[in-house]
């Protein structure tokens, strides 16, 4: 397993390695050391899956000792894109040895090349959603070598895209501009790379289900004239561990359903104004909250950016953390009746298993389309309606919490009933357990193929 450096990605790949492991399959799991502190507890199967930490080497421009996204603000990513490449002679030398049927991997591109030495076969598998591989990286969008891509580009879905409803609309196309901006060794751009890594795979795997993206999985094999495997979502069945002491009493002093969650994934750095009008919204909603928000843009702490006079105002109803919660209790407590947030690909699946009413509030390319899928497709969110320039108000903000919260609106009621209903179906661990099986079977068809 090599997957980005990214927890929205390592987690992933590691729940996918557990899985594989119950089936009696060994692992050697590729990453960043400070990632292994972070990951370890998430291996329940050590005697069969093997971390093997990499060095990452400096890149100019990023704070030295970065090893991970998370560490650096999304407008870094590109350099430690180039650090990932520079492993690469780890990674070859490591594959050499132990010389695995199978690599999966996502973004480096350069994987098949040095697998194919070894005679390892690849598997390119990707850990976002179908709908945004779909839409932006596949060959029939045409990407301009000789400029950027332009928001208005990127908003036209590429020829015979499956879906009208799970698209980029105006301003939101923005987040994914980047996509044709050349950088590294070889200038090539994000759009370049990640086509490549997915064309030079024996085959690619996706972490999704044909229940909710069949058509655009269809889609990407067609365009990729390649065989593509559904993983499922590869959720952990429970959440490990115990929710931390002062929290978890916290929480238990609230009736049920009635504390609004929030949580913005590890990439997210929201700038200052945008961060305090959050809280101000979650203030305004008048429910107590638990708001675990990374330190905005130019803060040093989540202290040095709170509104003014906001933390004893809120004393005893707002809880604003200072770092890593633990999401998947949190969502299990009973006091939570409701979770905001960004949408990223695992909270888009720890929402939908969860029992919460949610609100999401989308900032990169791929979440806007995840939120797509779970307000257009499946009903059972509401996103928050934003301003001028992608502006979130605390007006808005409020608006949508205390729609989900109000257990006599319609809408609100409805978006329950559907949500009820998709847990129900698309979180039987006979679904999940399916798709794994089926998953397996298609990695050793691939074996005996030549
Ligand atoms: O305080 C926190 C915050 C997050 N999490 C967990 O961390 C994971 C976060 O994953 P995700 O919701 O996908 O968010 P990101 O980390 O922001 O994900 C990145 O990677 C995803 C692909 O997996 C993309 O969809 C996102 O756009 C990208 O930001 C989830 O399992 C959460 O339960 C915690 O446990 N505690």
């Amino acid at each position: 397993m090599f997957p980005w450096f990214a927890t929205g990605h390592m987690t992933p790949f590691l729940h996918l390695s557990n899985e594989l492991a119950k089936r009696g399959h060994k692992i050697t799991f590729l990453l960043p050391h400070k990632a292994l502190l972070q990951l370890q507890h998430l291996n329940h199967y050590p005697h069969l899956i093997t971390f093997h930490t990499l060095t990452i080497p400096h890149v100019q421009g990023l704070p030295h000792g970065t090893e991970t996204a998370s560490e650096i603000p999304i407008s870094l990513n590109h350099l430690l894109v180039i650090a990932m490449d520079r492993t690469r002679d780890q990674v070859e030398q490591t594959l050499g040895t132990m010389k695995p049927d199978f690599v999966l991997y996502d973004t480096a591109y350069w994987m098949p090349q040095i697998a194919k030495k070894f005679g390892i076969k690849t598997i390119c598998y990707t850990v976002v959603c179908a709908a945004s591989t779909a839409i932006v990286l596949v060959p029939a969008r045409n990407v301009p070598k000789d400029r950027l891509i332009s928001e208005e580009e990127l908003s036209n879905p590429p020829q015979g895209y499956p879906s009208s409803k799970v698209v980029l609309k105006g301003t939101e196309a923005r987040s994914l501009l980047f996509i044709s901006l050349p950088f590294g060794e070889g200038n090539m751009t994000f759009y370049d790379r990640t086509t490549r890594a997915l064309r030079e795979s024996d085959a690619i795997a996706i972490r999704t289900i044909r229940e909710i993206e069949g058509s655009f999985c269809d889609y990407i094999g067609t365009q990729y004239g390649k065989k593509v495997f559904l993983t499922g979502p590869v959720l952990p069945n429970e959440a490990v561990g115990k929710l931390e002491e002062n929290l978890g009493s916290w929480l238990e002093g609230f009736s049920p359903g009635s504390v609004v969650f929030c949580a913005f994934g590890s990439q997210i750095n929201l700038e200052k104004e945008q961060f305090q009008e959050l809280l101000l919204g979650f203030e305004l909603s008048g429910f107590p909250f638990l708001v675990a928000l990374k330190a905005p843009n130019g803060c040093e702490s989540v202290e040095e950016a709170l509104p003014e006079g906001f933390e004893e105002r809120v004393k005893g109803i707002g809880v604003i953390s200072r770092g890593w919660v633990q999401q998947l209790l949190i969502l299990k407590h009973s006091s939570v009746g409701c979770f905001v947030n960004h949408c990223g690909f695992g909270s888009m699946w720890e929402s939908l298993m969860s029992d919460k009413q949610i609100v999401l509030v989308p900032h990169l390319g791929d979440q806007m389309l995840n939120t797509k899928l779970l307000v257009e497709e499946l009903g059972v969110a509401v996103e928050v309606e934003r301003g001028e320039n992608g502006w979130v108000s605390k007006e808005e903000l409020s608006k949508a919490i205390k729609l989900m919260m109000d257990g006599d609106c319609e809408v609100g009621a409805k978006v329950k009933r559907n949500h009820i209903m998709w847990k129900e179906s698309v979180g039987s661990s006979n679904l999940m357990n399916g798709y794994i099986d089926r998953f397996v079977q298609n990695l050793q068809d691939i074996c005996m193929s030549k």
